[in-house]
C-alpha cells in the first residue's frame, strides 16, 4: 500500500513574496482538485546571505536546504520552487514530482530613465544577479559596467530607484507574478538573452517514497514545460549545473504547442560564456523530436557535448 495522502497538505515555501505567490498558486490548485492546504513559512539561509555573490557562498542549495528538512521531518509534504533554483541533482530521498506549465521565460530590462537596452548611454551602469546575465550582457553591450544585484525582488527595485543603478535585469516572470508588468521596459527575445535553464516554470519538489501524493500531483504536471526543461537542465547538469556557471539554455517547440503530438520537435539553444568575459561567446544548438524525459535529457546531453567541444568549460566542483 502507498503512503495516504495526508490531510492537510502542508507546502513548505520561503517568505519572500514571489516564493510566497508560487506556494499560493500550487496550494490554490491543490484546492481546486479537492485537498486542503497549508503553507508553512520559513527563511533559508539563501535569503538571509545578502551580501555576497550566490555564486560565491555555496549556489542554488542554500535556498532549498531547509525547506527540505521540513519535508524529511514530515513537518510539511511539498515544496515549491522557481525551477531555476533547483539544484540538478536533488539529495538523496527526493524527486521532483512535476513541473508545472512554464510561464514567461524572458529577461526583462527594467529602468525608471531608458527604454531598452539600446538607449544606455556608454558606461551605464547595469544591476544584475547572475552570471548568465552579466556575460550576456557584456556581449551584447560590451561598453556597460555591469555589477551585481542581491537581493529579493522588491530590494533589487529599490536599489534602481535609488539610483545605484541605470538599470536591472531581471526574469519577467517574477514581475508579472508580483503584479509589476508595468516596471518591465523590455522584454528580451530569447535569442539576444538566452534563459537559465527551468526560468520562468515552477517544479514541485517531495518525498521520494510519497509514492500516492507523486501520483496526485501528476494532475498539476505540464508534459510540454516539463520536457523543455528537463532538455534545459540536462545542459546545465552536464556543465556541473550551478550559478557559478555561466550558462543559458532554453528550449521551445517547434511544431505545434502540446509536445504531445508524435512529430513534435524540441529546439534547445545553449550559451556557455567565459566568466573572465574577454573570449567569444560558445553557442550551441539542436532540434529533435522528443516525447519523454529521458528523451529530453538525450537532447540535452547532445548539446551540452557540442558546448564542450566548442571550449566551454565545466563547474570544477560538484554544488
Ligand atoms: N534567482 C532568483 C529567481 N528565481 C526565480 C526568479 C523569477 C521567476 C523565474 O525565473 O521562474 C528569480 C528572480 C530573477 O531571476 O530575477
Amino acid at each position: 500500500m502507498p503512503h495516504p495522502i495526508p490531510s492537510p497538505l502542508v507546502i513548505a515555501t520561503r517568505e519572500s513574496r514571489l516564493a510566497l505567490w508560487q506556494a499560493e498558486h500550487v496550494q490554490q490548485r491543490l484546492q481546486q482538485l479537492g485537498h486542503q492546504v497549508r503553507l508553512l513559512g520559513m527563511t533559508t539561509r539563501g535569503d538571509q546571505i545578502l551580501d555576497r555573490s550566490l555564486s560565491k557562498v555555496g549556489g542554488k542549495g542554500l535556498f532549498v536546504k531547509e525547506l527540505e528538512t521540513a519535508l524529511a521531518e514530515g513537518r510539511a509534504q511539498l515544496a515549491v520552487h522557481s525551477l531555476k533554483d533547483v539544484p540538478m541533482e536533488l539529495p538523496e530521498g527526493f524527486v521532483l514530482a512535476c513541473v508545472l506549465e512554464r510561464s514567461n521565460p524572458r529577461d526583462a530590462f527594467v529602468s525608471n530613465d531608458y527604454a531598452s537596452l539600446a538607449a544606455l548611454p556608454a558606461g551605464s551602469v547595469v544591476g544584475t544577479s547572475s552570471l548568465r546575465r552579466q556575460v550576456l550582457l557584456q556581449h551584447l553591450r560590451p561598453d556597460l559596467q555591469i555589477e551585481p544585484l542581491r537581493g529579493n525582488l522588491d530590494t533589487r527595485l529599490r536599489k534602481l530607484d535609488e539610483g545605484q543603478y541605470s538599470a536591472i535585469v531581471l526574469a519577467a516572470a517574477g514581475l508579472e507574478r508580483l503584479q509589476m508588468p508595468e516596471r518591465i521596459r523590455m522584454q528580451f527575445d530569447t535569442e539576444q538573452m538566452l534563459p537559465a535553464a527551468g526560468q520562468g516554470a515552477l517544479g514541485i519538489e517531495v518525498r521520494a517514497d510519497q509514492t500516492a501524493l507523486i501520483e496526485t500531483l501528476q494532475a498539476l504536471a505540464h508534459m510540454p514545460s516539463w520536457l523543455a526543461t528537463a532538455a534545459e537542465r540536462a545542459v546545465s547538469r552536464r556543465l556541473g549545473g550551478s550559478c557559478s556557471v555561466p550558462l543559458a539554455a532554453h528550449a521551445r517547440w517547434q511544431t505545434g504547442d502540446t509536445g504531445n503530438g508524435d512529430d513534435a520537435q524540441l529546439l534547445l539553444q545553449a550559451a556557455w560564456g567565459d566568466p573572465a568575459g574577454q573570449a567569444a561567446l560558445i553557442l550551441a544548438q539542436h532540434q529533435t523530436t522528443v516525447r519523454t524525459l529521458d528523451e529530453a535529457q538525450a537532447l540535452g546531453q547532445q548539446v551540452a557535448e557540442q558546448l564542450l567541444a566548442a571550449g566551454a568549460q565545466p563547474a570544477a566542483g560538484p554544488h
